[in-house]
């Protein structure tokens, strides 16, 4: 089984309109026409009209970095999935560690927003990972299998191929202390049997599972070159040109 390599920017809460265009054009030039692993921008929902604006009619896809799990109403602020396609979406990050700690959300709420995207013809890019003191204890594949099996609760067989994880160890995320790959190929090699059991061995082969947390140009092709991990899902080095396409080449 293929799985086609998908490198995703998570801008989080970062840019302007001229900058966000401009990291935006600087991408699709680096990409090309035919780049060969699939590239993905989130940027701020503030700027992804522009950010689809300018990726438009090249390969380089959008994505949210959370929706609202519910169709339109009385809902102060927030976004639903059908929002999030008509500005030019076509991936959604959902349960980011940032979202898990600082807006607390839970398994639960993650489960009802990845139906709401799939729904909605979203790509549910759904995160987990543990943070240092759980890596300390020894409760890595506890947490980890606690979250997969909370977010994607209810979802079934036939959509579950469709899916991404993003395996973000907490301790790794914007601190500069990446993972090592045996480290990170571990959890990974942990997360495709967890799948294999919850769903199907050949609909585990199919899914996507990324690594972030602190990618870098000189850290990403030995990452990559690990059987069980098919992207990564970057934070800081996605708000360069340079960093982000050296990442995309290695
Ligand atoms: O949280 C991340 C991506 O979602 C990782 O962030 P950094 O790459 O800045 O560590």
């Amino acid at each position: 089984m293929t799985r086609r390599t998908l490198i995703a920017g998570n801008w989080k809460m970062n840019m302007r309109s001229a900058s966000a265009r401009s990291l935006a054009k600087g991408i699709v030039d680096a990409v090309g026409k035919s780049p060969a692993v699939e590239v993905v921008l989130c940027p701020p929902a503030a700027y992804l009209a522009a950010v689809a604006d300018v990726t438009a009619g090249t390969p380089v896809e959008v994505g949210a970095q959370n929706l609202y799990a519910a169709d339109d109403g009385a809902f102060t602020g927030e976004l639903n999935a059908s929002m999030l396609t008509d500005v030019g979406c076509r991936f959604v990050i959902l349960g980011h560690s940032e979202r898990r700690q600082l807006m607390g959300e839970t398994d639960a709420d993650v489960s009802k927003k990845l139906h709401a995207a799939l729904a909605g013809n979203l790509v549910p890019i759904v995160c987990v990972g543990e943070t240092l003191q759980q890596r300390e204890t020894n409760e890595t594949e506890a947490v980890v299998e606690s979250q997969i099996r909370g977010s994607l609760e209810g979802l079934d067989e036939a959509r579950a191929a469709g899916i991404v994880i993003a395996y973000e160890p907490v301790w790794a995320i914007g601190t500069g202390k990446v993972a090592t790959k045996e480290q990170a190929e571990a959890v990974h090699a942990f997360i495709r049997d967890l799948l294999g059991k919850m769903f199907t061995p050949d609909v585990a082969a199919q899914i996507r599972i990324q690594y972030g947390g602190s990618v870098k140009p000189s850290n990403a092709s030995e990452l990559l070159a690990q059987p069980n991990i098919d992207g990564a899902l970057v934070g800081g080095a996605s708000l360069k040109v340079e960093d982000f396409a050296g990442i995309i080449n290695s």
